[in-house]
């Protein structure tokens, strides 16, 4: 467990990060890319007693930069709480502004280290940083040789072949593919989302179903019925889970997901729930019939009692 620091709090020390051991990124998705060149960090500190951290900004730059069309496999503070639990002593923050981003190369990095550089900095052969990103790891090299820093730009790691990177994973979800997103990620893919109220159909159904809607940014996962677990008031249920716009209410829906929990009758309206993603089952199906649509998620709930 880490602690968490802003470079902007007033208490932070500028010579935090001398001499230690640093892995320096976005970190969306928090995957086995990212975990491996973390975990390199925290190696080079073991072995010279040093402190290891993770730089990070604190707003994805991608919000600032590109925000058209982005999407994003967790919110800021997902991505931060999950390094956070990662084996490093601290995560530092960096305050996203554009004026930050768009310092010179050597001025980003002084605004970053000005208090001392770093021993060792872990990042992905390809990191980019600084005005335009035009900062490359050979810059970093050319600042670090003055400064005793050694630079490690690793090899993306890869899975069947291909680098695992966000984009990779975003594209697996997309598809349903949740259980390769898992590999990919180290864990299951989730997402969290407060529960509204719908139509109250499901009830009628024999199915109740707490409506979720995800902002668009992080609505990543594609149309389809999944076997899920549910995290519901601290704890944890198997769930039956329809994500996408149900064909057969297309004119009287908005919400992107639709959560079965298996043995749980509750109202929770305003509670936020997180979905994790175990089992790809079926693709939404226009049922012609409502009866259709029971009897098959029927049979969807009882395999996810019996397998999940
Ligand atoms: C496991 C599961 C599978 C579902 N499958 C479909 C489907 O194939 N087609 C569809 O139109 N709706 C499907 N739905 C969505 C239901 O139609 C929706 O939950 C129901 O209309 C209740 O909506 P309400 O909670 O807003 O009242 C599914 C829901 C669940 C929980
Ligand atoms: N097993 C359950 N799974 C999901 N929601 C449940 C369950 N039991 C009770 N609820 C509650 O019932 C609501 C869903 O009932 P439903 O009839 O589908 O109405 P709505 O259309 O408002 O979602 C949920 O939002 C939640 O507050």
């Amino acid at each position: 467990m880490a602690i968490v620091i802003s470079r902007n709090d007033p208490a932070y020390d500028e010579a935090f990060l001398a001499g230690a051991s640093v892995a320096f990124g976005v970190f969306d998705g928090v995957h086995e890319g990212h975990r491996f060149i973390i975990g390199e960090a925290v190696a080079s500190a073991r072995e010279e007693a040093a402190r290891s951290a993770v730089i990070t900004f604190n707003i994805d730059p991608d919000e600032v930069f590109a925000p058209g069309g982005l999407k994003k496999l967790m919110t800021n503070e997902a991505r931060i709480a999950k390094l956070a639990e990662l084996d490093v002593d601290a995560v530092v923050l960096l305050p996203f502004s554009r004026e930050f981003a768009a310092q010179a190369p050597a001025d980003f990095l002084e605004a970053c280290f000005g208090g001392g550089a770093p021993r060792h900095i872990h990042i992905g052969h390809d990191f980019r940083f600084g005005d335009r990103a035009s900062g490359n790891v050979a810059d970093l090299r050319a600042w670090g040789a003055e400064r005793n820093m050694e630079v490690h730009g690793h090899d993306l790691v890869a899975e069947g072949g291909e680098p695992v990177t966000a984009t990779r994973i975003r594209g697996e979800l997309a598809q349903g593919h949740v259980a390769e997103a898992a590999e990919l990620l180290g864990r299951p893919y989730s997402v969290t989302g407060i529960v509204r109220p719908g139509r109250g159909d499901g009830r009628d159904f024999g199915f109740a179903t707490a409506n979720l809607e995800i902002p668009p940014m992080l609505n990543v996962i594609g149309p389809g019925v999944y076997g899920c677990y549910a995290m519901v008031e601290g704890a944890r249920y198997k769930a039956a889970v329809s994500t996408g716009v149900p064909p057969m209410f297309a004119d009287r829906t908005t919400a992107n997901i639709e959560v079965h929990i298996l043995d749980f009758d509750r109202d929770i309206y305003g509670q936020p729930i997180e979905v994790e993603f175990i089992e790809w089952l079926r693709p939404m199906i226009d049922f012609p019939t409502v009866d259709e649509l029971i009897e098959t998620t029927m049979g969807n709930i009882a395999w996810v009692r019996e397998n999940l």
